[in-house]
């Protein structure tokens, strides 16, 4: 049976990068994890193992830290942008580069007496910032996003009303808590290097506060119902981006049976909950820009 070679990429994949910078005592973090793919004419070293097309993948991690050092790390999506372009204008061979980036976040150590500490930090437990950037020697692809963004609402949650079969078990629920741990990737309309660039961090940090808000402020007949809202209110505020899509867990919490030991737990205050890890719900949905297109894969969550 003849072959022929598929869909291929290569590169080095986690890079980890920490970059201080040191402003007089004062010093500043980035620390990231930088993974590089690269495709293009490859069908020789696959079929006959020439390696005259294929830059080294210990190379494009030597990029990625001389990079850093030379050029600086602005923002996770503008130091993927020197990377894609660097790989497929330098390399004849390579025609398109996608650079996967992972942002882990460090907050100052505040210390009693000593006032907010200039070189001590401590990393901060909440969300991961992601980036993909895309590039084909023409067109840009960008990709943001965040992970493991965990929220939970004490009320203003009920699920009632829903379809019902001879296994459903489910008691409606008019006063539940409402939990998840936010996955979200959304692309941005900037996709010609002639206009002009989003400020990626401010846009970052307002798609996070308005999916914030949304959740905090929606009373949810469903967690659908939530995601939908946390993903309108962002493509209504943020002309920038085109295209949100979520991955929401649906973390239950199941009140205790605790008649057994004759307590009563059917009051909200003082309930007692079995936060339960799995099985869980998974909610997924893409909102869209009316007439933008879906290009946000649908498991998307190890991008
Ligand atoms: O918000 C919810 N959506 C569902 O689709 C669902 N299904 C379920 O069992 N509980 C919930 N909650």
């Amino acid at each position: 049976m003849p072959t022929i070679l598929g869909q291929n990429q290569y590169g080095k994949a986690e890079n980890r990068v920490v970059r201080i910078v040191r402003d007089g005592d004062t010093h500043h973090i980035k620390d990231l994890n930088v993974s590089v793919a690269l495709s293009g004419d490859m069908e020789e070293v696959h079929y006959s193992g020439s390696n005259a097309n294929v830059l080294p993948t210990d190379t494009t991690k030597n990029t990625v830290y001389a990079f850093a050092k030379e050029h600086g790390i602005e923002s996770a999506e503008q130091f993927g942008i020197h990377l894609a372009r660097h790989f497929v204008t330098s390399q004849d061979p390579i025609h398109r580069a996608r650079i996967r980036v992972e942002e882990y976040a460090w907050e100052r150590i505040a210390a009693p007496g000593a006032g907010e500490v200039k070189h001590s930090f401590v990393r901060k437990g909440q969300e991961t910032r992601v980036s993909q950037i895309t590039f084909d020697g023409s067109r840009w692809e960008i990709i943001s996003g965040l992970k493991d963004l965990t929220v939970l609402n004490s009320t203003d949650s009920e699920f009632w009303g829903y379809a019902k079969d001879k296994y459903t078990t489910l008691r409606e629920a008019y006063d539940r808590i409402l939990a998840t741990d936010v996955s979200a990737r959304w692309r941005y309309h900037w996709t010609d290097d002639t206009e002009p660039m989003p400020d990626w961090d401010n846009s970052y940090d307002r798609a996070r506060e308005h999916m914030l808000h949304a959740f905090a402020e929606t009373y949810s007949l469903s967690l659908q119902q939530t995601l939908y809202q946390m993903g309108s209110r962002i493509i209504d505020a943020r002309d920038e981006i085109d295209e949100i899509r979520f991955s929401l867990p649906n973390n239950h919490h199941f009140l205790v049976d605790l008649e057994p030991f004759g307590l009563k737990n059917d009051t909200p205050d003082g309930a007692v909950y079995f936060a339960a890890d799995r099985p869980y719900g998974l909610i997924e949905a893409t909102v869209l820009r009316d007439g933008a297109e879906p290009r946000i894969p649908l498991d998307m969550t190890n991008l």
